[in-house]
C-alpha cells in the first residue's frame, strides 16, 4: 500500500495551536500514516528568530505530544543549518523523496500566507515534482490575491483528498473552511507585554517558554 506522509515545515517561534490544528486537519483528511514536522534551521526569508533551533524543535515535540497520529520531528533542516546551509524546501523534499521512495504520497502543508509568497520560494515550480501542496486559508484569504503565475499553477493542479492520497506528488488542495486567527508574531508580542497566551499555546509549551525565559524581550 502507498505510504502517505504529511509534512509541516515552519519556524515555530513558537509553535501554537494554529500549527497543531493545521497538522491535525490534513493528517485526518489525507489519512496520513505520519505527520512529519520539520523546524526550519535557517529560514532565509526570516531575519531573526528568538528561540534557538533546538528549543523550537523541543517545543514542537511538546505541542504535538497528545495528538492521536504518529508524529516525527525531523531535524534535517536544523542539521543542515549547523553546517552553514540556508533552509530551502526544495532540498528537504529531494532528501525526503529519496528516503521515502517514488511511490509515497508526500503532502506539504502550509498556511495561505505562504501560498501568497510561493512565487519567491527557491525553484518553486519544481517543488511539485516532489510533493503535493495542501493549503489552509488564513483569515481574509482569497485566491485572487495570489500572483497570477502561482494562481494558475495552483488552480491547474487542484485535486481531491482521495486523488492526493493515491498519487505521489504534483497536486494542490485548498481548505477554505480552515481559518484560525493566530500567528506566532501575535503570540511573541503578547508574551513580551507580559500578557497571557493560554488559549493560543499548549500548556506544555507555555511551561517550556517560562522555564527557558523565552520571548521576554
Ligand atoms: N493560524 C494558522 N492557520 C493556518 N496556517 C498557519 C497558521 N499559523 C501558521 N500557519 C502555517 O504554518 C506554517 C509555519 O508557520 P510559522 O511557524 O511561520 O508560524 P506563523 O504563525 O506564520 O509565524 P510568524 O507570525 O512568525 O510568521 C506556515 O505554512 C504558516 O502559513
Ligand atoms: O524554499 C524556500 O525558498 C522557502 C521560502 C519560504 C518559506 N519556506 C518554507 O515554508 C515553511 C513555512 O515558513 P515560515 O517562514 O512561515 O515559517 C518552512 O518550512 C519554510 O522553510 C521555504
Amino acid at each position: 500500500m502507498t505510504r502517505r506522509i504529511a509534512l509541516l515545515g515552519g519556524s515555530f517561534d513558537p509553535v501554537h495551536v494554529g500549527h497543531v490544528a493545521l497538522g491535525a486537519h490534513f493528517t485526518h483528511l489525507l489519512q496520513s500514516d505520519q505527520l512529519r514536522v520539520i523546524p526550519a534551521g535557517s529560514p532565509w526569508q526570516k531575519s531573526t528568530l528568538q528561540a534557538t533551533p533546538r528549543q523550537r524543535a523541543e517545543m514542537v515535540q511538546l505541542a504535538f505530544a497528545d495528538q492521536p497520529f504518529p508524529l516525527l520531528v525531523d531535524l534535517q533542516e536544523i542539521e543542515r543549518s549547523e553546517q552553514g546551509q540556508q533552509t530551502y524546501t526544495i532540498d528537504t523534499l529531494r532528501s525526503l523523496r529519496q528516503e521515502l521512495g517514488p511511490q509515497a504520497s508526500i503532502a506539504f502543508l502550509m498556511g495561505a500566507d505562504q501560498l501568497q509568497n510561493f512565487g519567491t520560494w527557491r525553484d518553486w515550480r519544481h517543488l511539485f515534482d516532489y510533493a503535493h501542496f495542501c493549503v489552509a486559508a488564513r483569515p481574509g484569504f482569497a485566491l485572487d490575491s495570489l500572483a497570477p503565475e502561482v494562481a494558475a499553477e495552483f488552480t491547474r493542479r487542484l485535486g481531491s483528498p482521495e486523488h492526493i492520497r493515491n498519487t505521489p506528488h504534483g497536486l494542490t488542495y485548498l481548505a477554505q473552511d480552515f481559518a484560525v486567527d493566530i500567528s506566532a508574531t501575535q503570540i511573541r508580542a503578547a508574551l513580551q507585554r507580559g500578557e497571557q497566551a493560554n488559549s493560543l499555546i499548549s500548556p506544555r509549551v507555555l511551561d517550556y517558554i517560562e522555564q527557558h525565559n523565552l520571548y521576554k524581550s
